[in-house]
């Protein structure tokens, strides 16, 4: 039988990820590719809303993607929020309060799913699936601008701190109050994000905790150039940043990447790389590189797991199937590790 985790007050939320944790037997499985899904099930996204243009036309396709990763062993699954922006959804036309709906709108589909999945594995009574937490998407200013910008850090001259706190302000706030579990800063590329994140978790008061990944394509830095070093010691001040991690760079690179987390912050390490493939940001389109199958991805989880990753998944082009061959090895490992 898995985890039931009871839901926290606003004062006990801080220590919720490293209890989850706990009880899940050290690490927990992340859902994978969500517009993946969305795509594979026949949505068409290609749009600046991506994946979110789907929350207006097919919310019926989101909470069967959702259904499939929990189905799958994903304890935490993601919001179909990654490029939901209220600037976003109002250049389609939308007012600000239906904008501000269908964030909400975002994190109840999730936390409709996670409960109509869990009422039916309880009914089972002998299973091995833990009750799953939602962890609310906010992608990158990078990825607004659909300009592919989320994975070269670069946003212009006229981006400063302000401006990117302004961006994020609002989205938050809404996230915030539809009560997600958690808060998934997603493909991060720089470290003016990073300062501006972490500020406006201060600013306004976010009890509920957060984990912030970064995107990289060296493998070595965050996509700006700028060193994990900077932007990890902004991110170890904020007592509100429960994990840092990488998401959507290629699975090669993780490995290096949580040894040196491990030596830059004592934060929890979350990881949930793509497929390998590569986002073309002016065709718009995934093209081919080293790629990584589900056998392949699940024998490397289990080596990111034992060098200290202890919420793993995966990010674009990786699918149910990965999550589940990855849920395996992984429940298997941390068993034989207690
Ligand atoms: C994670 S990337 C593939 C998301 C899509 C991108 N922001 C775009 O709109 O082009
Ligand atoms: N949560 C998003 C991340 C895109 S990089 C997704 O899986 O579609
Ligand atoms: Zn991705």
């Amino acid at each position: 039988m898995g985890v039931v985790f009871e839901p926290k007050t606003e004062e006990n939320k801080a220590g919720l990820l490293e209890e989850f944790l706990e009880k899940a037997g050290g690490c927990a499985v992340i859902d994978g590719g969500f517009a993946t899904q969305l795509e594979i099930h026949g949505a068409s996204i290609n749009d600046p809303l991506w994946s979110a243009l789907c929350l207006i036309n097919n919310p019926h396709l989101i909470s069967k993607v959702h259904l499939e990763y929990l189905e799958a062993g994903a304890d935490v699954i993601v919001t179909s929020s990654y490029q939901a922006t209220l600037p976003g959804f109002i250049s389609r036309g939308l007012s600000l309060e239906q904008g501000e709906k269908l964030l909400a709108k975002s994190v109840e589909l999730a936390t409709d799913a996670r409960d109509l999945f869990w009422e039916t594995v309880e009914k089972i009574g002998d299973h091995s699936y833990n009750r799953a937490l939602v962890a609310a998407s906010i992608g990158s200013y990078g990825a607004y601008l659909a300009d592919g910008s989320e994975y070269s850090g670069y946003y212009g001259d006229d981006v400063d701190l302000n401006k990117l706190k302004n961006f994020h302000r609002r989205r938050l706030q809404v996230l915030v109050e539809a009560g997600p579990d958690l808060l998934a800063f997603e493909t991060i590329p720089n470290k003016l994000e990073t300062q501006a994140i972490v500020e406006l978790l201060e600013e306004e008061d976010v009890q509920i905790p957060s984990w912030i990944c970064f995107s990289s394509v060296d493998g070595v830095n965050a996509p700006s150039g700028e060193s994990f070093a900077d932007c990890l010691q902004v991110l170890n001040t904020s007592q509100r940043v429960a994990a840092v991690g990488i998401n959507c760079a290629p699975p090669q690179f993780v490995h290096s990447l949580v040894q040196k987390f491990n030596e830059l912050t004592r934060k929890v390490i979350v990881v949930y790389p793509n497929s390998g493939e590569i986002w073309d940001g002016v065709a718009k389109r995934w093209m081919p590189s080293k790629c990584f199958n589900d056998d392949k991805f699940k024998v490397l989880a289990t080596r990111w797991r034992d060098s200290g990753a202890k919420l793993i998944g995966g990010c674009c082009r990786t699918t149910p199937s990965t999550i589940r061959g990855l849920s395996k090895a992984l429940k298997q490992s941390c068993l034989a590790s207690n």
